[in-house]
């Protein structure tokens, strides 16, 4: 058993992340546990927090989904996004009129407006192009938040303010970096455009989204240029083994 909310205990207990040294008092720990890793765009969060929830088994939040979500309800209700005088209340608006629901998965998130699930529509270039322009509205900010905040922990939650404005108190944060060309090469498997298209667009939302990409003080910031995807999991598995500690210090009280 695999989907859902969790994994069974199989995973937690006998799976990879065994190997690390973790005892049957793994899953109780973990109760209450959450771990950040935040990052620039397309530095591999959301394949690396699906990878080290499944390890962990726990589900992994993606907050960029709800900005992406709010972008789609703002282009599909016929927003300019450079034009419309007082554009923040006009999304806010749609956000009212929806219900946009997240559903951290640990297998994938997946986005859903009312009955539409909307996921497969959230990474498009144009929601790229837009959702930086959207997220940095403090209303919208605030509204995400919101959301993340009533998720029941534990969960690694990826974006790029989790272990700064979101979850301060997580029990453990990491940073993912690459440069700019790695970055684009890697996204080039995902979009149509050719490889100096995309690194121009990842560059120009870093650009968008500097005021909430900086590293917590106490993250472990890691660049994953050297490194291919399993090899970032599996470091962030071992870091998470030695800071056993940490991990056994719940960040939101559970009953
Ligand atoms: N260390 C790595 N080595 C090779 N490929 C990687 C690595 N990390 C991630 N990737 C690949 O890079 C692409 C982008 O990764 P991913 O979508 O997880 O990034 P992201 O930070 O969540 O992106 P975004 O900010 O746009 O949401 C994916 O195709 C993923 O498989
Ligand atoms: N914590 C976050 C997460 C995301 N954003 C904004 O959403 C955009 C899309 O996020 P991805 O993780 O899917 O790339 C991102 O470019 C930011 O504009 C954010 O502000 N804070």
């Amino acid at each position: 058993m695999t989907h859902g909310l969790w994994r069974s205990s199989y995973t937690v207990l006998c799976g990879p992340y065994a190997s690390y040294g973790w005892g049957a008092a793994v899953r109780h720990r973990l109760r209450g546990v959450i771990v950040t890793i935040d990052g620039v765009a397309a530095s591999g969060k959301s394949s690396v927090s699906g990878g080290v929830a499944s390890a962990l088994g726990i589900p992994y939040v993606s907050s960029g989904l709800l900005y992406r979500a709010a972008t789609l309800l703002a282009l599909e209700a016929g927003l300019d996004l450079h034009q419309t005088a007082d554009l923040e209340a006009a999304v806010l608006q749609e956000l009212a009129r929806h219900t946009l629901v997240l559903e951290p998965l640990a297998a994938g998130n997946r986005v859903w407006e009312g009955q539409r699930e909307i996921t497969e529509r959230l990474h498009s270039t144009r929601i790229d192009k837009g959702v930086s322009i959207i997220a940095v509205m403090p209303r919208v900010r605030a509204w995400v938040d919101d959301q993340l905040r009533a998720l029941p922990a534990p969960f690694v939650a990826e974006g790029r303010d989790m272990g700064t404005a979101v979850f301060p108190e997580a029990s453990a944060k990491f940073y993912l970096t690459a440069s700019p060309r790695i970055r684009a090469e890697r996204r080039a498997k995902e979009r149509p455009e050719d490889i100096p298209a995309i690194e121009a667009a990842l560059t120009r939302r870093d650009e968008l989204d500097r005021a909430q990409i900086a590293p917590a003080p106490d993250a472990l910031v890691i660049d994953t240029g050297p490194l291919d995807l399993q090899g970032v999991i599996d470091l962030i598995l071992s870091k998470l083994a030695l800071s056993n500690s940490a991990l056994s210090k719940p960040t939101h009280q559970t009953s």
